[in-house]
């Protein structure tokens, strides 16, 4: 990823679009792209790794990060907590480097406040019932919290139009490809060229 710009970057998108897929697909291809790793309450998933996937904390530790400032922004998302561990993002933006975040619809909003010159990415899916198959065929959560997130995912897929671009994740290389151009594009003080919205059919 040669010259890309020192700019934070929000991917953001309903459970089950296929962010980590895509983030993962970018990593692949080009390991020096810098995640955030998140804290979150949830219970850790079967094959994740403390520190790699998430922090994973209790309660009162997220109460603590809340209370030191210790996170760019946080969110209650499905009945756990998550949040952006503020350190590490603004050393890497202070040493020129690039940051890219993989978080849901309230934490985008609080880095578009707090950061208003953030690049803000939504990953759609082709179509409703594609996101409804993802998120079942993934299979790590059961029905009732699959259930949850699809609501969430309603108003997620309303919101795209406040972000900057919009990606569909039809194709996991090509969303790739798309999102590889983004973090590489020159910073520019007008980033509202929306590359069409998500369908809810
Ligand atoms: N373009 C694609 N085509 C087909 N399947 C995909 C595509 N992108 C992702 N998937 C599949 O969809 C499922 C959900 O993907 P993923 O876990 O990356 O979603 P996510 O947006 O990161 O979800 P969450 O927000 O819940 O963490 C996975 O099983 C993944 O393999
Ligand atoms: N506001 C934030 N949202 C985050 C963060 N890290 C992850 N997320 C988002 O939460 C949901 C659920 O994630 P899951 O791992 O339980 O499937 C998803 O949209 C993530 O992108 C964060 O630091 N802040």
């Amino acid at each position: 990823m040669v010259d890309a710009p020192a700019r934070l970057t929000v991917l953001s998108g309903p459970s089950g679009v296929g962010k980590g897929t895509v983030v993962a697909e970018v990593r692949r291809r080009h390991p020096e792209v810098w995640v955030s790793v998140s804290v979150t309450t949830r219970a850790r998933r079967q094959g994740e790794v403390d520190g790699v996937h998430y922090h994973f904390v209790d309660d009162a530790e997220f109460d603590r990060l809340i209370a030191e400032d210790g996170l760019l922004e946080w969110a209650e998302y499905a009945g756990n907590r998550y949040g952006t561990p503020v350190a590490p993002v603004r050393e890497r933006l202070a040493a020129g480097a690039p940051a890219l975040l993989e978080i849901e619809l309230q934490g985008a909003r609080q880095v578009r406040e707090r950061q208003p010159e953030a690049q803000l990415v939504f990953l759609a899916p082709p179509s409703w019932a594609v996101l409804v198959s993802r998120l079942a065929g993934r299979g790590s959560e059961p029905a009732e919290v699959q259930e949850r997130r699809l609501a969430i995912a309603q108003a997620e897929l309303d919101a795209a139009g406040e972000f900057d671009r919009v990606v569909v994740n039809d194709d996991v290389a090509r969303a790739a490809d798309e999102l590889v151009s983004l973090l590489t594009a020159p910073s520019s003080p007008c980033l509202s060229q929306g590359t069409g919205a998500p369908t809810t059919d």
